[in-house]
């Protein structure tokens, strides 16, 4: 490795520093430091309002932070999305399922940031989307309006909006929320694909059982990170009682 890729490999992908997010007198992040080096999945596990999707919109650069310092890949939030380094899926929550959009196109909108001004559809577009949308295998729904996919389908499609977007980056809000084993499964094998090719993947996830399969690090967070460490040592039923308060691995799903 000569000085040049030593100095980008050590620039983490995700560096979030000392970051507090408040909505007006609601303070949603407090603190919050999280890094995640390249080739790494790391989960994002915490209760329902702990900052999950705030720390999400925060590394987009969709929420300024009111303290601390987001960069991601090294640079401002701002320039990683211009230079199309963040694939993001969304909760299903915030997605309008009616407009009327097929998953084809969906999955093209991730070529938007390698067309230019004109957002002329080339050969090479073509060829990404399909080939995207078979690794989520969902070639047979190309042509269906987005809105008309089941809930596992819908996530698959926008991990092949991400794939196709060639984001070295990839954030998932809750993927697993209301998905059937199948797509579970392909979500999961494709997340370890992109990490094995180099990229980075924060994923928030509720399914605290797969995430030693899923992880290779993750974050334990309630409006402050708790800690960032392996899957097993997180999974810790004394590191869950601070997050969770009793053990949620013993009370079924959270
Ligand atoms: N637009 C908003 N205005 C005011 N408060 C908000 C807003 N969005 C989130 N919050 C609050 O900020 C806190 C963190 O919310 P956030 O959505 O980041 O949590 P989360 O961990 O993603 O939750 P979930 O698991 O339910 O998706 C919560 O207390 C929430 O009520």
């Amino acid at each position: 490795m000569n000085t040049a890729e030593k100095t980008v490999a050590a620039v983490p992908a995700i560096d979030v520093q000392g970051v507090s997010v408040h909505y007006g007198s609601v303070s949603a992040l407090e603190d919050a430091t999280v890094q995640l080096g390249r080739g790494r999945i790391c989960g994002l596990v915490g209760m329902n309002g702990s900052g999950k999707s705030t720390l999400f919109k925060t590394i987009m650069g969709q929420l300024k932070p009111d303290a601390g310092q987001v960069l991601v890949d090294g640079r401002s939030p701002g320039q990683a999305r211009k230079d199309k380094l963040i694939g993001y899926v969304p909760q299903n929550e915030s997605v309008d399922w009616d407009f009327p959009i097929s998953v084809r196109e969906v999955v093209m909108t991730g070529r938007y940031g390698h067309m230019g001004f004109t957002r002329r559809v080339r050969e090479a577009d073509k060829q990404a989307v399909q080939q995207a949308l078979e690794r989520v295998e969902l070639t047979g729904f190309a042509d269906r309006q987005i809105g008309q996919l089941s809930g596992g389908q819908k996530k698959r499609a926008f991990v092949a909006r991400a794939i196709a977007q060639e984001a070295s980056i990839m954030l998932l809000d809750e993927p697993f929320a209301g998905v059937d084993k199948r797509s579970e499964g392909t979500i999961t094998r494709l997340l370890r694909e992109v990490a094995d090719a180099g990229g980075s993947v924060l994923v928030s996830t509720h399914d605290l059982h797969a995430l030693p399969e899923l992880a290779d690090e993750a974050v334990l967070l309630m409006r402050r990170v708790l800690m960032q460490g392996s899957p097993e040592e997180i999974l810790k039923p004394e590191n869950l009682a601070l997050a969770f308060g009793l053990d949620p691995m013993n009370r079924g799903a959270l």
